[in-house]
């Protein structure tokens, strides 16, 4: 199954829902699911709170943090795995709502690096992506004990059990490069006219 995170405050572009952004006539959104819905046979799913609505388009559910106190990809990330694993699905492939150049061969990799038990990392070159990655859905609820403890970063979660990396070359273009500023859009839009 494919997990989209796109419950982030996008402060760097001044709020908002940055997957809602265009790039070339299309949302983020919609690029970053053309990207992934080939490789996910299980579906995807949209990890969001607020109104479900402003993302009437999405072709799976939208499902809100189960920690509302408790924000951060982690969040999201766990909602995606109980989600999965009550559908009886056992990975979870995550990415980032904001990233809108994501590989055709992301969920083959990760699941070739990863092992039953084990996360997997997308990497571009040596620069480790925590967002955009395989999860067991085994791990929910030792995700949820560490969230619970009030913890929160993705790098100690992974720490604790271990990754394994995928890495796919940085250039020319960062197949993993996200949109966090404007700057940032109006750079992929300039990559984007090629
Ligand atoms: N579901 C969920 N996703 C989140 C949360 N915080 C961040 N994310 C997602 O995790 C990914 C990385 O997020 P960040 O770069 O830390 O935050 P951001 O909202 O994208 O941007 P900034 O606020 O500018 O840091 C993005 O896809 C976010 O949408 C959250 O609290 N819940």
């Amino acid at each position: 199954m494919g997990l989209i995170l796109a419950g982030g405050q996008a402060r760097r572009m001044g709020g908002g829902d940055k997957p809602l952004l265009r790039l070339g006539g299309r949302t983020l959104l919609e690029r970053v699911v053309e990207r992934l819905a080939p490789q996910c046979g299980a579906g995807l799913a949209l990890s969001a709170n607020g109104d479900p609505a402003r993302f009437s388009g999405f072709p799976g559910p939208v499902l809100p943090d189960p920690l509302p106190d408790q924000p951060g990809p982690l969040a999201g990330i766990l909602a995606g795995l109980e989600h999965a694993a009550a559908q009886g699905v056992a990975r979870v492939v995550s990415v980032s709502g904001d990233a809108p150049f994501l590989p055709g061969d992301l969920v083959a990799r990760l699941e070739a690096a990863g092992s039953e038990a084990g996360i997997a990392l997308a990497a571009s070159g040596e620069r480790q992506h925590y967002t955009i990655a395989l999860w067991p859905t085994a791990l929910r609820g030792a995700l949820r004990d560490y969230l619970e403890r009030g913890e929160r970063r993705v790098g100690g979660f992974i720490a604790r059990h271990g990754a394994a990396v995928a890495s796919w070359p940085a250039e020319p273009v960062d197949p993993f490069l996200n949109i966090n500023t404007p700057a940032d859009l109006a750079a992929a839009e300039a990559l984007d006219r090629g």
